[in-house]
């Protein structure tokens, strides 16, 4: 989402005591009452829940990337960071998509601090999604912002919303990728990195 489009979710956006009366609306709607002692703190602690699940609308992915380094001695091969924890939810049920992810790129002068690379991966995770389009949103940033000589991204997750509910299937996991570059381009490149993970 561009920042265009994220501000105006942002100006439409209910307030803390409106959210919190939704938490207590789907409580009723459970069979429950929202009102007795056990429920009476659960909106609340559902709506901060809901902040850390989704800070991400609250960041900007390119603004992660600006620090950099150029004193590098020319290192010119993979930089790839692998096994990320990722959290995120579905856009479809809003039930977690738990796994992680490995981002590799090959730098062209400019790296960036590997901590960057995990808080890039949490921006778009910690927003509502689909893994395909997350995948493609972290390596399609990196590459816009850093301009490396290539980018590849790999996400390997289990959807909730297929163990939880629906078609119940236990253990089954969801494999994405998205190569950009030279890991695209250069199958020798690509082998490396895959042989790497
Ligand atoms: N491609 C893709 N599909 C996803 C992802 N997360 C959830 N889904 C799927 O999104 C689909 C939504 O399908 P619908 O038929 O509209 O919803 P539904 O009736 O709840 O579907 P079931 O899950 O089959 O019960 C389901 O097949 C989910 O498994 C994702 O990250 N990528
Ligand atoms: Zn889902």
């Amino acid at each position: 989402m561009n920042s265009f489009k994220l501000n105006l979710v942002q100006s439409g956006r209910p307030s803390r005591e409106e959210a919190e009366e939704a938490v207590r609306t789907l409580l009723r709607w459970a069979g429950d009452d929202p009102s007795r002692e056990g429920l009476r703190g659960t909106a609340g602690r559902v709506v901060r829940a809901y902040q850390e699940y989704f800070h991400g609308y609250q960041e900007n992915p390119e603004e992660i990337l600006q620090s950099t380094f150029e004193d590098t001695d020319d290192y010119d091969e993979v930089v790839i960071l692998k096994d990320i924890a990722l959290e995120s939810h579905c856009e479809h049920h809003l039930a977690p998509i738990i796994g992680k992810a490995h981002v590799a790129y090959l730098p062209n002068n400019r790296v960036v601090g590997i901590s960057k690379l995990a808080r890039l991966v949490d921006v778009y995770a910690k927003r509502l999604t689909i893994q395909e389009k997350m995948t493609a949103q972290i390596a399609d940033t990196l590459q816009r912002v850093l301009a490396p000589r290539g980018v590849a991204v790999v996400v390997t997750a289990e959807h909730q919303c297929m163990t939880m509910r629906g078609v119940h299937k236990r253990g089954v996991t969801l494999t994405t990728s998205r190569l950009l570059g030279v890991f695209r381009d250069d199958p020798r490149t690509r082998d490396e990195f895959l042989s790497m993970l």
